[in-house]
């Protein structure tokens, strides 16, 4: 892996420090030199140095451009082609920092910061699988964080649709599941026991050990090897049924676990006794070995640990299943992902041009100060796409979404005294927003809420900059 930026990128970002390096690629924090915003570059080295990265590279982009209207995801802002054909170059918004940093420095997040952070995670990962993705990379390195702790999830290149896996032929294996490079801390055991399908389970396991280690301040799971992470795992969580050992479809699941060590347990209450109840009883349903008894999003959004950051209005889902432009069972040539690719960049470029020429246009007849606010960039594109998106004034906008913490629990309160503000939001593919579908399902109300914006006052979170200015 190589530092070095093409020059072309130089021309129009000003990189100015390295934020992080994954498997796969570089981030950089940048200003983008026309518009003066900041924004994350991201180099994705080889990133069609096989089949299998080709399609990861094109699962990565595309999934983000579907998912990053949600107000919890990551917003790709631009592609841009290398000038070896081999790498690629992705313009990102910023972050401050991602959780697995955050979590390191140990003392900046507070529990309610710990309960709002699961809530936006439940959020992004509702609106995944309602579109029937799932993440499978979910870890604290691929959530980020913003100074008024506002989560957006990152890193989609394990992102798969699941009705393209449930599409691969009955009894052979997918080639996905022996390519599974998941963080082995964070893998479920369905996938560690090689389990022939998987479900939307593997992403709640995750979530369990993220909120765990967000309260122990450690992985929950360090294990060194497979083996390792089983017998961790199995030392901790609840023993699983008969029923639950055969459920997941695994070969090898029966024969592993009779042959494993006995050691004596370490439940969960015993690993994290500071919790408070409501998160050990949340961690202990996502961690159950049946994925199928796991909690579901839904579920997680209305539990006791999260309910207090709740609101329908904002946990928008997709009507409709995402399916890549590709066929995603086979796996095509290098060739056909990079150019399918390179295909849409210059679509994005022939899109700016027209835009450009609409924008002339119309300039000759605009008073001066509209001139001012239009912008011509992919990006400023994006970002006025998002404002656009807002919607009628009983729903949900991309826009609501972002008020800080603060903004946040004000608005909380004063919904919390409305008797109908359980609207469900949705997004819909024809139009293109969010809009209400106005769900009668009733928003649950805690006693804790009130208390929780009571403390709010009195605490660090009323000045949430303070979070990440501590980091
Ligand atoms: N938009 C962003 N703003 C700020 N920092 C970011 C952003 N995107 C990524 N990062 C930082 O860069 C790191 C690596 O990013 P990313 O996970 O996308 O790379 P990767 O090569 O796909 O990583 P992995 O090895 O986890 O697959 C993140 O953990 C985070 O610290």
């Amino acid at each position: 892996m190589t530092d070095d930026v093409d020059g072309h990128i130089h021309d129009k970002f000003e990189l100015q420090k390295r934020l992080g390096k994954g498997a796969y690629g570089i981030v950089w924090k940048a200003v983008d030199k026309r518009t003066k915003e900041v924004v994350a570059l991201k180099k994705i080295f080889d990133a069609f140095r096989n089949p299998t990265d080709s399609q990861r590279t094109f699962r990565e982009v595309m999934f983000l451009q579907e998912f990053g209207k949600h107000p919890n995801v990551i917003k790709l802002y631009n592609i841009f082609r290398a000038d070896n054909d081999r790498d690629i170059y992705l313009i990102f918004e910023y972050m401050e920092a991602d959780l697995h940093n955050v979590i390191k420095k140990g003392t900046i997040l507070k529990d309610v910061h710990k309960q709002y952070i699961m809530c936006q995670l439940f959020r992004a990962i509702r609106f995944l699988h309602s579109g029937n993705v799932l993440h499978r990379d979910l870890k604290p390195s691929n959530v980020l964080l913003d100074a008024d702790c506002r989560v957006k999830l990152a890193d989609f290149g394990l992102a798969r649709s699941l009705s393209s896996l449930e599409d691969y032929p009955e009894g052979q294996k997918m080639p996905e599941l022996t390519e599974y490079v998941a963080t082995r801390w964070y893998r479920s055991p369905e996938i560690l026991l090689a389990a022939k399908r998987y479900t939307k389970g593997v992403d709640m396991w995750s979530l369990g050990c993220i909120l765990a280690e967000m309260l122990i301040g450690r992985a929950l799971f360090p294990g060194s090897s497979t083996i390792n992470q089983i017998e961790r795992i199995m030392n901790t969580i609840s023993k699983p049924t008969r029923n639950d050992i055969t459920s997941i479809g695994s070969y090898y699941a029966a024969s592993v676990l009779e042959k494993m060590p006995q050691r004596p347990r370490k439940p969960l209450d015993l690993i994290i006794p500071q919790a408070s109840g409501s998160a050990v009883d949340m961690i202990q349903r996502l961690l159950l070995f049946a994925p199928q008894r796991r909690l579901t999003v839904d579920q997680c959004l209305v539990h006791p640990y999260v309910v207090q950051f709740h609101n329908p209005s904002e946990e928008p889902i997709l009507q409709y299943e995402v399916n890549l432009p590709l066929p995603d069972h086979i796996q095509l040539t290098i060739d056909d992902y990079r150019n399918r690719l390179y295909e849409m960049i210059d679509e994005k470029k022939t899109r700016r041009i027209q835009h450009d020429r609409i924008k002339m246009e119309n300039d000759r007849s605009r008073a001066p100060i509209a001139q001012a606010e239009c912008s011509d960039t992919d990006y400023d594109t994006a970002r006025s796409l998002a404002r656009a998106t807002s919607v009628d004034k009983n729903s949900s906008s991309l826009e609501s979404s972002s008020g800080t913490l603060r903004e946040r629990a004000q608005s909380a309160d004063s919904r919390a005294s409305s008797k109908d503000s359980n609207a469900n939001s949705s997004y819909t593919k024809q139009n293109g927003t969010f809009s209400n579908n106005s769900s009668t399902k009733q928003r649950r109300r805690s006693i804790e809420r009130s208390r929780l914006f009571a403390n709010m006052k009195s605490s660090k979170i009323l000045h949430p900059h303070k979070l990440i200015s501590n980091y």
